[in-house]
């Protein structure tokens, strides 16, 4: 028995962040896939264990599950079918058996994706044997979403052969989950994301999970109908870092100035919500296409200049800004910032010439740019492990 999943990455075109203090955010999956295949022992292996490999890491984790079963002794028995919190208590469990495994040092942050492996394994599947492996077109740590692009293959793909969920087995090539399996899936994707990041907003796993346009405030999403095709050029700065720390960073800074920081999170809910609504605004209306793109790219401005003040821009995003500037492009970080990823805007009538010189010179710079479909379908399934 196999499953295979696919969930997109996700850009975030305003409100990163803010977001995670109750402001409205917008943010469009992009075409770059985290890939999960599951796969249950037949009694000729002989496998008693519980392996993940992680094939773009090289790497490959395996426990006997007599050993999960010892380590967390309160799963197993009872699958839990509602979405639950990790507790300290498990976590702990989980850090022990995590540790065992002896993630070499450059690569230690892929601990967190561990543990929220454990967990999602655990409540989902309880202690049977599986081989789960995982490859990503995501580059990782970059503000793309791989953390909730992994939780959310991870948890549909756990799911998929739960008692949870009755799907379609004989369809052929990739296929959509149905809405409740689509809310399972997110539910259990966002606990996942909680271990890595320690207070996510939901925004990710969302996007990742029902794909598209999203408009998104705490917790509830609101799907877009796109009336302009929107062009990004990714930059990723290559510069790592750790949304986890970043997000602690803002929190900690709110707590000093609640009400300056409010008034930046105010400002970053009208800036989506206006996004939004040039983004959904009828096509020939009183504005051309032309000057609904100039309204954006202000906007964008904006809010880069709101990231700004919550202290999560960085050296690299700002000579992102300056390059693209010089060509009277408008940019913004994407994601948690700090390094990582910038969306720039290419207009509609934004000549070939002019993008590749701006790519030759953000690329002379050694970052890596990156246009992908943003907008498309959200988690995918296929059984048979064809496609
Ligand atoms: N394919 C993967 N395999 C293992 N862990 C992953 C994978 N993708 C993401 N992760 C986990 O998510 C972390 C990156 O998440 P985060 O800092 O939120 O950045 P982003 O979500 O923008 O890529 C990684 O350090 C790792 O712990
Ligand atoms: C900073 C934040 O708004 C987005 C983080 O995205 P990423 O993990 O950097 O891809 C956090 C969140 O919404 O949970
Ligand atoms: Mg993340």
């Amino acid at each position: 028995m196999e499953v295979r999943v696919r969930a997109p990455g996700k850009i975030i075109l305003a409100g990163e962040h803010a977001v995670v203090h109750g402001s409205t955010a917008v943010a469009a999956s992009v075409g770059l896939y985290t890939y999960v295949s599951l796969r249950f022992p037949t009694p000729s292996d002989n496998d008693d264990s519980l392996n993940l490999q992680l094939k773009d890491m090289a790497l490959e984790f395996s426990w006997p599950v007599d050993r999960i079963k010892e380590a967390l002794p309160e799963f197993g028995s009872s699958l839990s079918p509602t979405p639950t919190s990790c507790s300290i208590k498990s976590m702990k469990s989980i850090a022990a058996l995590v540790e065992e495994q002896n993630i070499p040092e450059a690569k230690v942050e892929l601990a967190a994706g561990v543990s929220a492996f454990l967990w999602l394994y655990s409540c989902i599947q309880g202690f049977k044997p599986v081989t789960v492996v995982v490859n990503s077109e995501l580059p990782l740590g970059s503000g793309l979403g791989s953390s909730a692009a992994f939780c959310v293959a991870l948890s549909a793909a756990l799911l998929a052969f739960s008692d949870s969920v009755s799907l379609d087995m004989s369809q052929q090539g990739w296929s959509v989950f149905g809405e409740s399996e689509l809310e399972l899936v997110n539910k259990w994707a966002f606990e996942g994301e909680k271990i890595i990041h320690g207070k996510p907003s939901g925004l990710d796993n969302t996007v990742s999970t029902y794909g598209n346009i999203i408009k998104f405030k705490s917790g509830a999403l609101t799907r877009l109908k796109s009336n302009m095709t929107l062009k990004m050029l990714i930059t990723n700065t290559k510069v790592g870092r750790n949304t986890k720390a970043l997000v602690a960073g803002v929190s900690e800074r709110t707590l000093r100035h609640p009400d300056a920081m409010s008034l930046v999170f105010n400002a970053v809910d009208s800036i989506s919500k206006e996004l939004s609504a040039i983004i959904q605004s009828p096509a020939p209306d009183d504005l051309s296409i032309t000057e609904k793109e100039e309204k954006m790219e202000e906007l964008m401005e904006m809010n880069q200049g709101l990231l700004q003040c919550m202290g999560v821009s960085h050296a690299s995003i700002e000579t992102v800004l300056r390059t693209t500037l010089k060509y009277k492009l408008a940019s913004k970080l994407t994601g948690a910032g700090g390094g990582g990823c910038v969306l720039t805007l290419l207009p509609t009538l934004l000549s070939e010439t002019v993008v590749n010189k701006v790519i030759a010179e953000l690329e002379s710079c050694g970052f890596q740019c990156l246009t992908a479909a943003i907008g498309g379908k959200g988690v995918e399934v296929c059984f048979g492990g064809s496609s």
